[in-house]
């Protein structure tokens, strides 16, 4: 391999062809990249290498929800004829598990890796000072090209008394040693909901409070069945709860939660709080003004081909005001990569963006859903299969869910949504089909393992054909041809 150029430095100021501030899930996929194809790169985190998805999202959830799922299948066993004591939940172990996971994969996102590569890696907050340079930990820094990957944290809300009760964000809810006896979740986004059954799988009392209704961006039939499984599970689930105000419990011990819902104010007394409303844009400290970067609350403003306002600074990520995924982000670097090495005019196209919701069972979702492509003026069909008709669905006891196909016209592709479990594993051939501008009648001809769950893919792109091919025509067609056949 050919040596990456490096960054040098003239009259104390670091000069580089990128430079990129943050190294999360999109900084480190920027730098990464770039760096092996030939540019020279500084990489500059003021915090944990790996960000949030790394040390407080991605990894610290789905590990903590393996650990809920193993206590649930423990106590599931009974159905299957095997009998079990009740498990016990030593929630010290299941923190030591959590962050076993999260150790277990720094080394990949670490300084001397990026260091290997050939990365200048600086570790301090940065700021522009200008709009070609910034300074971080006394190091000036000019770059052909600034890439702004400094992410999101918890919006916490302003509610009166939330500033006096002690509360639990993503950033420390990770840290728990001991299990909440009752964990109020306000906001029933993915955060709330993927924490809500976890906990309660693990033994806590859990309330969410939702302002609205919980996963407002999902298809509501597939959130419905879901809603029932984490209530069957004793999940509470408040909707149309708006959080009014926050007062310390009595004698020091939690919190009482006042609440408006249907008009009337309720009141709540919990362990812990676990504030997961939504997420704000880390933009502020950067300089922005000095840099000539335009933003807004939701983050930097950029164009399709996540330029900002400053021609030699691209944002990528949580702070670029989109999509807030993990995958989002390393999508947008590959974009950021053909442009600030290639020159190449690549943009960001979402039709075929994948979430899921790692709840059990899983909300898998791709492309558009159903409301959203109405108003997009399209010629909607809907094609629902429900998981009951899966026979590894039966084997498994795995209870309600359905995959609900959007098609546009001619049976084009439009959106996929699948509740069941592990749904994320069968949702990416969808946004294959939706990508590849695949028919429906692709999925329906695609030769499906028996017995899998993703059999439900399959069946429910041939359904759109039933009609059709169970007609009354059909029916006088075949008549026909057996009369005529020898
Ligand atoms: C609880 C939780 C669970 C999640 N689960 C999933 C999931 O299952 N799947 C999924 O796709 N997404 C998930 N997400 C979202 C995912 O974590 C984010 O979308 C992703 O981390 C965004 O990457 P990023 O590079 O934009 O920001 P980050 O990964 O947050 O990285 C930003 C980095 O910039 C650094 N930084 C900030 N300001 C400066 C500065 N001025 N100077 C230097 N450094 C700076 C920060 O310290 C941080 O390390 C989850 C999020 C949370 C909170
Ligand atoms: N599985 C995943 O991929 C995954 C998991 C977790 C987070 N994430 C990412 O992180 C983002 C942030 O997650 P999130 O769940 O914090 O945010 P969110 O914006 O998706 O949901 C927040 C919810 O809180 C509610 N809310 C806000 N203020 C409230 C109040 N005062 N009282 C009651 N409810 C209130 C909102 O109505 C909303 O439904 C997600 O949108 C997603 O992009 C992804």
């Amino acid at each position: 391999m050919a040596h990456p150029r490096t960054p040098r430095l003239k009259n104390g100021v670091l000069h580089t062809d990128i430079c990129v501030i943050g190294a999360g899930s999109g900084g480190l996929s920027v730098a990464a990249g770039a760096v092996q194809m030939g540019a020279s790169v500084v990489l500059i985190e003021k915090g944990e290498m790996g960000g949030d998805c790394l040390n407080t999202g991605c990894v610290p959830s789905k590990s903590l929800i393996a650990a809920a799922h193993a206590a649930h299948a423990a106590r599931q066993a009974g159905r299957f004829g095997i009998h079990l004591p009740p498990p016990e939940v030593e929630f010290a172990g299941v923190h030591r598990h959590i962050h076993g996971v999260i150790a277990s994969i720094a080394p990949h996102d670490s300084v001397e890796r990026f260091e290997g590569l050939g990365c200048t890696v600086i570790r301090a907050e940065a700021r522009f000072t200008a709009p070609d340079r910034l300074e971080a930990g006394g190091q000036v820094v000019r770059a052909r090209r600034f890439v702004i990957a400094t992410g999101s944290r918890a919006a916490v809300p302003p509610i009166p008394g939330l500033d006096r009760v002690p509360h639990l964000t993503n950033e420390s809810v990770f840290d728990l040693k001991d299990r909440p006896d009752h964990l109020v979740v306000m906001g029933g986004g993915p955060i709330g909901v993927e924490m809500a059954q976890a906990f309660r799988r693990l033994g806590s009392a859990v309330t969410v409070l939702e302002r609205a209704t919980i996963l407002p961006r999902d298809e509501p039939e597939a959130v419905a069945l879901l809603r029932g499984h984490l209530l069957a599970e004793g999940v509470t689930i408040e909707e149309g709860a708006q959080v009014a105000a926050l007062h310390p419990g009595a004698e020091g011990q939690g919190l009482e939660v006042e609440f408006d819902q249907a008009g009337r104010r309720r009141t709540l007394r919990a362990s812990h709080l676990l504030v997961a409303a939504g997420r704000q844009p880390n933009i502020e400290n950067l300089g922005l003004e000095a840099a000539g970067v335009d933003h807004t609350p939701r983050g930097i403003t950029v164009d399709g081909g996540l330029r900002t306002s400053n021609r030699r600074i691209l944002a990528v990520g949580d702070v670029a005001g989109g999509p807030q995924f993990t995958h989002v982000a390393g999508y947008h670097a590959g974009i950021v990569i053909r442009r600030a090495l290639f020159g190449l005019p690549a943009k960001a196209d979402y039709r075929a963006l994948p979430w899921v919701t790692y709840t059990d069972p899983e909300l898998a979702h791709v492309g558009m859903g159903e409301a959203e492509a109405r108003e997009a003026g399209e010629a909607v069909t809907v094609l629902t299969e429900s998981l009951s008709g899966n026979d590894r669905a039966r084997a498994e006891g795995a209870g309600e869910g359905l995959a609900k196909i959007v098609l546009g016209a001619r049976g084009r592709i439009l959106g996929a949504t699948i509740l069941a479990p592990r749904a994320g594993e069968m949702i990416g051939l969808w946004g294959l089909a939706i990508q590849k501008r695949l028919k429906v009648g692709d999925v329906a001809q695609m030769m499906a393992p028996y017995p899998t769950m993703s059999e439900i893919s399959k069946r429910a792109a041939g359904s759109h054909y039933t009609p059709s091919l169970f007609s009354a025509r059909t029916r006088f067609l075949v008549g026909l041809i057996q009369r005529v056949l020898p």
